[in-house]
């Protein structure tokens, strides 16, 4: 069967989540390296998970990214900055410029400093939005709990309906 790729860099993990994962491999959870999961959501798209640390080697995977979900950790407003960094870094490489991206605001269920609209603004998401060559979709979840994580299921399942 045909399968693509897609990426989640930065925050936190979706192998927390309740996801339907039918085979996994690559290291355990909280090794240092990129963890492959496979999801199958109509059809079996491979995850690659790239911790935030691993910034300085993301680049090597652009190539076979077809999809790219980049998580944001919405309860702590001290990353932020180094966040919207990496994605502007992303949102500019050639490579990734036909990748649609799914931005995840993440642990959503903790007590949040600011709110997801005093984020984004922070951020200057909608500048960051429209300046960009990709098409930008935001989620509101939590990893722990579940919540959202149908939506992400959808956004995949969508983005890799008919791709290579
Ligand atoms: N409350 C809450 N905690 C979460 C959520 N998602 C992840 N965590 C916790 O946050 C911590 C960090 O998650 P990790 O996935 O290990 O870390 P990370 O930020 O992905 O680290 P890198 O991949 O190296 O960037 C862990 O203790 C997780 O259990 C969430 O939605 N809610």
């Amino acid at each position: 069967a045909p399968q693509s790729e897609a990426a989640v860099g930065v925050g936190d993990s979706l192998r927390d989540s309740p996801l339907d994962e039918r085979s996994l491999s690559g290291p355990p959870l909280g090794r240092v390296g990129t963890n492959l999961t496979d999801i199958v959501a109509q059809r079996k798209i491979t995850i690659r998970e790239l911790g935030g640390c691993m910034g300085p080697i993301w680049s090597s995977y652009y190539g076979n990214c077809h999809s790219l979900l980049f998580m944001m950790d919405a309860s702590n407003p001290t990353q932020l900055s180094a966040s919207c960094v990496q994605l502007l870094g992303l949102l500019s490489s050639e490579q990734l410029a036909e990748a649609s991206v799914l931005i995840l605001f993440n642990k959503i269920d903790l007590p949040c400093y600011m709110t997801i609209e005093e984020i984004k603004s922070l951020i200057r998401l909608p500048d960051i939005t429209a300046c960009a060559k990709q098409n930008i979709t935001t989620l509101e979840i939590s990893a722990r709990k579940g919540t959202g994580l149908a939506k992400v299921l959808h956004w995949l399942q969508d983005e890799h309906r008919s791709s290579r």
